[in-house]
């Protein structure tokens, strides 16, 4: 019999054993740097003639790794691999399914550090968010291998009727897409792959061409956990050679995506589209990103309050579908507020990822830098710059690492745009509201429902949030990120996706389909 779940304890960096654990990892890391990675087509390592380089944000001259890019036929043939696959996986019994998740958990445990380290290098975590990563990836997999014990392991209770034998089966859908996005490099990958699988579908993993080697890692996990041939394939490339191509593809039975709200209703549009060939409705499975508010009321612990927008706000730079990018604060105290938010936060030290003192290190890659840049200049005019703001041009910095400041606009309008398009970097708006009720309104007027917050001591505040804070993860009295797979099911609202609640009981459901079967005694 299987423990009881429960999540995966943090790395405590605070004791010496865990730091020199971590900087040895760091340093055997650095010593695989430039290695190509092969691609994974029905159990065969795919090594291709064009590859993809993988840069060190923090130092994007340096190459953490390569891996082999994919064209269509390759990506076809991934589909196919996976087809194949699942004519015989979905018969493994699921006791076997579940194993390969635990064994994989039990392999990531063993690799913690190491694998903290490539998320580190890859995309510029400071070593707890890494840390988190990787607990939450081995969450999800612990998690899930009990969920499909729970859901598959026997019929469903359904209403006796006289003189027939009923059964309620929860079946697999097919072979389908995993599409996460790069900022959860590992966890995200993980639980678009492993929830599938362990429900007997098989998978075709394309991951971020911003962060592909993390997926290249759980691949090689899988397989060492025992995980047959073309159950999991894996295809990196281009977005505008694969993206399209796999989503349409007539053999594709599910797409489990997480990533932007642009590229999410794309996948959501081609794939109501019947393709030649095609005998099913595709399943998407979507989601997408946030524009998450903290509410400070006169009630408030303001040092509190500071504390948890700081964390929520900056947190792996502020590059979280969950980030807090809205302080929104009702009038009588916002004053105080804001002067114990900059100061708080104004403590928070900028440098290099692999640096144990850091607390806020590079965006991704040059894109992302120039994009938040621009919304930088634009909070100029649009709000009151109380805290960073200049930003770091990178080619200032020695590296040449795409580090920005965490930045603090005040007196920002609830229409500004800051205050309503998804920055996905170290930015914050500060809002001010006359009362709770303006607070709460402004906090659901945006086209968004992830996270949100309510920092207060009144009861009947805190009942109004329950009710009416229209997010898919509403957290009282503490910081709007960090959700813990089985404990904070994840998933939003409206323009934030379909719901899904990865790591909550109902997840593995939306990866089969339920069979009713009645037999005449
Ligand atoms: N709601 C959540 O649980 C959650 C979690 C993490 C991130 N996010 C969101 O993800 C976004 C950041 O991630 P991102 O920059 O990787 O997002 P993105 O939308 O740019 O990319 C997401 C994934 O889609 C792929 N992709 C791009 N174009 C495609 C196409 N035409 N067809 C199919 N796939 C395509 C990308 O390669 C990547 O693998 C933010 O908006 C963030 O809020 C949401
Ligand atoms: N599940 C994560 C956010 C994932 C999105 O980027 C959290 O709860 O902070």
């Amino acid at each position: 019999m299987l423990p009881t779940y429960s999540p995966e304890p943090f790395g405590d960096f605070s004791t010496s054993e865990r730091r020199a654990a971590m900087q040895r990892a760091l340093r055997h890391v650095a010593g695989q740097f430039g290695a190509t990675a092969p691609l994974l087509i029905g159990g065969e390592q795919r090594l291709c003639e064009s590859k993809l380089a993988s840069h060190n944000p923090c130092e994007p001259k340096k190459i953490v790794g390569y891996v082999s890019m994919a064209d269509q036929t390759l990506a076809h043939a991934a589909v196919l691999a996976a087809e194949a696959a699942f004519a015989h996986w979905r018969h493994v019994p699921l006791e076997a399914r579940a194993q390969v998740l635990l064994r994989a958990a039990a392999i990531m445990r063993r690799q913690k550090e190491e694998l903290a380290a490539w998320i580190v290098y890859e995309v510029s975590k400071t070593w707890i968010e890494a840390d988190a990563d990787v607990a939450e990836a081995i969450d999800f997999c612990e998690y899930y291998a009990r969920q499909a014990l729970d859901l598959q392991g026997r019929d469903q209770p359904l209403t006796p009727y006289p003189g027939e034998y009923l059964q309620l089966r929860q079946i697999p859908l097919g072979p389908g897409l995993a599409i996460p996005p790069w900022n959860f490099p590992l966890a995200i990958a993980t639980t678009l792959t492993v929830a599938p699988i362990v429900t007997g579908n098989t998978v075709v993993l394309k991951p971020s061409p911003r962060a592909p080697l993390l997926a290249v890692r759980l691949v090689e996990i899988l397989e060492a956990a025992g995980l047959p041939p073309g159950v999991v394939n894996l295809v990196v490339g281009d977005d505008a050679v694969l993206g399209d191509f796999l989503v349409d593809h007539p053999q594709i039975r599910f797409i489990a995506f997480t990533g932007s709200k642009a590229v999410g209703l794309r996948v959501l549009e081609r794939a109501a589209v019947r393709q030649p060939g095609q005998n099913w409705i595709k399943r998407p499975i979507l989601e997408m990103g946030g524009k998450d508010a903290i509410i400070v009321d006169a009630s408030a612990d303001l040092s509190a309050a500071a504390e948890g927008v700081t964390a929520s706000a900056f947190g792996f730079q502020g590059q979280k579908c969950s980030a807090c990018s809205r302080a929104i604060v009702v009038e009588s105290v916002y004053d105080a507020f804001l002067q114990r938010l900059v100061e708080r936060a104004g403590h928070l030290r900028l440098g290099h990822a692999a640096l144990p003192e850091t607390h806020v290190a590079a965006v991704i890659d040059k894109r992302a830098f120039d994009m938040i840049s621009d919304y930088i200049a634009l909070g100029q005019e649009e709000g009151r710059l109380v805290l960073g703001g200049e930003v770091v041009d990178h080619k200032l910095i020695e590296d040449g690492g795409f580090f920005i400041n965490p930045t603090i606009f005040a007196d920002v309008a609830a229409h500004a745009r800051i205050a309503q398009e998804e920055i996905f970097g170290p930015v914050l708006a500060v809002i001010k509201a006359k009362d709770f009720d303006a607070a709460l309104a402004m906090a659901n007027d945006t086209e968004y429902g992830l996270t949100g917050a309510l920092y207060s001591r009144d009861l009947a505040h805190l009942e109004r949030a329950r009710d009416e804070f229209h997010v898919g993860n509403l957290y009282l009295n503490r910081k709007c990120t960090g959700a813990l797979v089985g404990i904070h099911p994840f998933g939003g609202f409206n323009m934030s996706g379909t719901n899904s609640k990865a790591g909550g009981p109902d997840y593995l459901r939306l990866f089969t389909q339920a069979k009713a079967i009645a037999e005449r005694l």
